[in-house]
C-alpha cells in the first residue's frame, strides 16, 4: 500500500452516513462510522482488511451495522430492559474536539475522539447523565486501540451501572481453522443455554457449531490464530475483565436478514466486556475501557503455534 504521513479524513460513507478515515505512514487505515461511532474497517499495510463487514450490513440508522466494532453501551445483550446490546450502536455521536488528554495514547497523530451524551429522548429510556468520549487510534505499526471513558456527569448524585462490549468482528478465512487461546479453563455463561454457567475445558477453542459465550474473568490477552492466513489477532484489553465469543453459524446466519447465509464460516466476534459485574459510577467518577488490536504473522513450529509466545511472548 501506498504509504504517507499520517491523516485524519472526515467523508462520506456508504449510505452517506459520515466517516472518519485514518491512515498511518506504512499504510495501514481504519475507518469509524459517526453513525454509532462504529468501526467497520481496519486495514494492514498489505490493504487487508481485518474486521468482517457483512455484505448485507445495513448503513441505514437505526439498524447497527453488521460487522466491525459495533459499541455494546448502556447494556450487553439482554442483560436488562434496554434493547438489545444498548443503544450506543445506532445513535449519531458526535467529533470532540475538546477532549480531555487520554493517558498513555497521546503520541498518536491518527486517531479521532468521538463523544455521545443522552438526547431528551435518550434520558427517558436511560435517564442518567454521562459523557461518554471514544478515542479510536491507529498506531505507527498499525495496531487498533479502542479507548473508552464514561463519566458521570450527574448533578443530582445519583450513581448509575452499566454493561459494556467492544463488539468486535474479525475476519478469518475459515472458521474451522481458527483457535482462539486464553480461555481455556475458564468458567463462562452459555447464553445458548439460558446464561448457565460452565467450566471451559482445558484446550484452545476450536469452531464446529454455533457458540455464544461469555466468559468471565479473563486474562489481559486474548488471541485468535488463524492458520489458514497464518494470521494471529492478539487482543489486550483493560478495564473489561470479560470477553464473549459469538458465531452464529449456518441457522442463525439464514434468520438474519443482515448478514448473508454463508458469512459465518468467515468471520468470529470475541468482543472485549464488562458484563458479570456491571460498572457502577457515581457522579464525578469515569470508567475507563480500552482494546487493542494487533495482526501478527503466526509463528508455527512443526505446525503447532506455541501459546506460551503468543499468550506471554
Ligand atoms: O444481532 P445483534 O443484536 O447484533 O447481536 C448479535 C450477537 O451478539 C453477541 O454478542 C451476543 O452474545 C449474541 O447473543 C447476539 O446474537
Amino acid at each position: 500500500m501506498a504509504a504517507g504521513k499520517p491523516s485524519v479524513e472526515l467523508c462520506k460513507g456508504v449510505g452517506g452516513l459520515e466517516k472518519v478515515v485514518l491512515r498511518e505512514a506504512r499504510g495501514t487505515s481504519a475507518e469509524v462510522y459517526l453513525y454509532g461511532a462504529h468501526v467497520t474497517s481496519w486495514k494492514n499495510d498489505h490493504g487487508e482488511e481485518l474486521l468482517f463487514v457483512s455484505s448485507k450490513a445495513i448503513f441505514k440508522p437505526p439498524k447497527a451495522i453488521r460487522g466491525g466494532i459495533p459499541i455494546c453501551f448502556p447494556q450487553f445483550g439482554g442483560f436488562g430492559n434496554l434493547e438489545q446490546h444498548g443503544f450506543a450502536r445506532n445513535r449519531l455521536w458526535s467529533i470532540d474536539e475538546n477532549a480531555p488528554p487520554f493517558e498513555g495514547n497521546s503520541c498518536f497523530k491518527a486517531f479521532v475522539d468521538l463523544i455521545l451524551m443522552p438526547s431528551e429522548e435518550d434520558s427517558k429510556i436511560w435517564p442518567h447523565s454521562y459523557e461518554f468520549r471514544l478515542r479510536v487510534a491507529l498506531t505507527p505499526g498499525g495496531d487498533l486501540i479502542l479507548t473508552s471513558r464514561v463519566r458521570n456527569t450527574s448533578a443530582d448524585g445519583k450513581p448509575f451501572a452499566f454493561t459494556f462490549a467492544y463488539h468486535t468482528y474479525f475476519s478469518v478465512s475459515d472458521i474451522s481453522e481458527v483457535r482462539v487461546e486464553g480461555l481455556e479453563t475458564l468458567d463462562y455463561l452459555d447464553n445458548l443455554k439460558d446464561k448457565e454457567r460452565f467450566t471451559e475445558q482445558g484446550d484452545a477453542l476450536t469452531f464446529e457449531s454455533e457458540v455464544d459465550k461469555i466468559y468471565l474473568s479473563t486474562p489481559t490477552k486474548i488471541a485468535i490464530i488463524d492458520h489458514e492466513k497464518k494470521r494471529t489477532f492478539v487482543l489486550r484489553k483493560e478495564g473489561l475483565p470479560d470477553a464473549v465469543v459469538w458465531n452464529p453459524w449456518d441457522k442463525k446466519a439464514k434468520a438474519m436478514a443482515d448478514f448473508g447465509d454463508d458469512e459465518y464460516k468467515h468471520m468470529l466476534c470475541v468482543e472485549a466486556a464488562a458484563i458479570e459485574k456491571p460498572i457502577t459510577l457515581k457522579p464525578g467518577e469515569e470508567w475507563k475501557g480500552r482494546q487493542e488490536l494487533s495482526a501478527v504473522p503466526s509463528s508455527y513450529c512443526s505446525g503447532q503455534l506455541d501459546p506460551q509466545k503468543v499468550l506471554y511472548g
